[in-house]
């Protein structure tokens, strides 16, 4: 049993932002304290209930000269165990629009993000806990999926991009299998065997991705991301979403788009609120609007508590960001709460197979060490 890890990553000012006279009013007081200030609250605080200054608490905060390897060593910690003892995993970055969230999925060429740096690790966790013939076979699959207006799109169908843009590409279908639970139908999955092909289609399907210009970030994703690689059992899901926003702040084209990301993450604040409301011991609560949204129906097994689950909430510190930041750092403060309970996705067969390997691993090491000896004095 373990508790939804929350972090929070504040980026540094924008150019716009300084433009148009904004100061910062979010600081990352320590490792797990982060303050906001309400400019609009006078400093005396006299004749006003709100308070000036409100203080957030969570796993690991960031200041905005955090870098890429620091969130990276942070998330590792959990992730990179996690894939080793074959548990699921997810890292979901969630926040407004233009607050960092790519930057820290994906990073910059040069300077990666997550998700690239956990593809270049996650076959040396698998084969430092492999044992017999997975050493040398390592069964690692990847697919790559968004969801844009509530459809789900492969981001990895076709071997060329050529070929890919002319094929009349039809949504896919959310089905729900009574053990496995949700999944799409006809997403390909892509046998890989080293992590420069993991990263090669990595960057491919990331090509493929919804981005337009928005007001506040040239490059928005328009998209919720999703891509998983199961890794021998184990899946590890690494989530980009789309940034909820005003729609003064999209410019009118984008409208319909925010109209649908909006309400994708109100559904995703939904099922949050449900699930950190029934992690409560004494609440009475048993249903989870999962099917509300496709992003929170195939996120279903990832948010109920089969996983090892990381959220990077990604703030801006500016002034004029202060009521987007909050609801950010309220959402963080909900998902917290969320107990998870981890369970080795594995057929009663498989496990014996794992666990009699185990134990012959454990005695060659004994009598490699020559500790042969005291083992058998142990048994019966
Ligand atoms: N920690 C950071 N350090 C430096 N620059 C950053 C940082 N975080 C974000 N940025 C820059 O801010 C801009 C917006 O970031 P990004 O595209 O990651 O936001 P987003 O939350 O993914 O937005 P959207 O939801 O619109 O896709 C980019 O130009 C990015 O390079």
């Amino acid at each position: 049993m373990t508790r939804l890890k929350v972090a929070v990553r504040v980026r540094p000012m924008s150019e716009r932002e300084l433009e148009l006279g904004c100061v910062p009013v979010v600081s990352a007081e320590s490792e797990n304290t982060l303050a906001v200030t309400n400019l609009k609250v006078a400093e005396s605080g006299a004749g006003d209930s709100r308070e000036r200054v409100r203080r957030f608490a969570y796993d690991c905060c960031f200041h905005e000269l955090a870098t890429q390897d620091e969130i990276f060593d942070a998330v590792e910690n959990i992730i990179g165990n996690s894939i080793k003892q074959r548990y699921n995993s997810c890292v979901l970055a969630y926040g407004q629009s233009s607050s960092g969230k790519t930057h820290t999925m994906m990073g910059v060429p040069g300077n990666p993000g997550l998700t690239p740096r956990l593809c270049e690790k996650v076959f040396d966790y698998l084969r430092e806990t492999a044992v017999g013939e997975e050493m040398n076979d390592l069964k690692v699959t990847v697919s790559f999926l968004e969801i844009y207006n509530e459809k789900v799109r492969d981001l990895l169908d076709g071997e060329c991009a050529d070929n890919y843009i002319a094929r009349k590409r039809l949504p896919l279908k959310v089905r729900e299998h009574p053990k496995k639970g949700p999944y799409v139908q006809g997403l390909r999955e892509h046998y890989v065997t080293s992590p420069e092909s993991l990263l090669d289609l990595l960057q491919k399907g990331d090509r493929r991705r919804r981005i337009a210009s928005t007001l506040n970030n040239r490059r928005s994703s328009r998209s919720h991301s999703v891509f998983t690689v199961d890794c021998a059992g184990a899946r590890l899901r690494l989530v980009d979403l789309a940034g909820s926003e005003r729609a003064a702040t999209v410019g009118k084209d984008r409208v319909k788009e925010g109209a649908h990301i909006n309400r994708s993450l109100v559904a995703l604040g939904n099922v949050i609120s449900a699930l950190a409301e029934l992690s409560s011991r004494c609440s009475k609560r048993r249903f989870v609007p999962y099917r509300d949204s496709v992003l929170t129906w195939l996120l279903k097994d990832t948010l109920a508590g089969n996983s090892n689950t990381v959220m990077v909430a990604t703030v801006s510190p500016s002034s004029n960001c202060y009521s987007e930041t909050v609801n950010t750092l309220r959402f963080g403060q909900r998902a917290k709460l969320i107990i998870a309970r981890p369970v080795i996705d594995e057929d009663p067969k498989e496990r014996t197979i794992r666990e009699l390997r185990e134990e012959i691993r454990r005695l060659r090491l004994l009598l490699e060490g020559g500790g042969v000896q005291s083992y058998s004095a142990l048994s019966p």
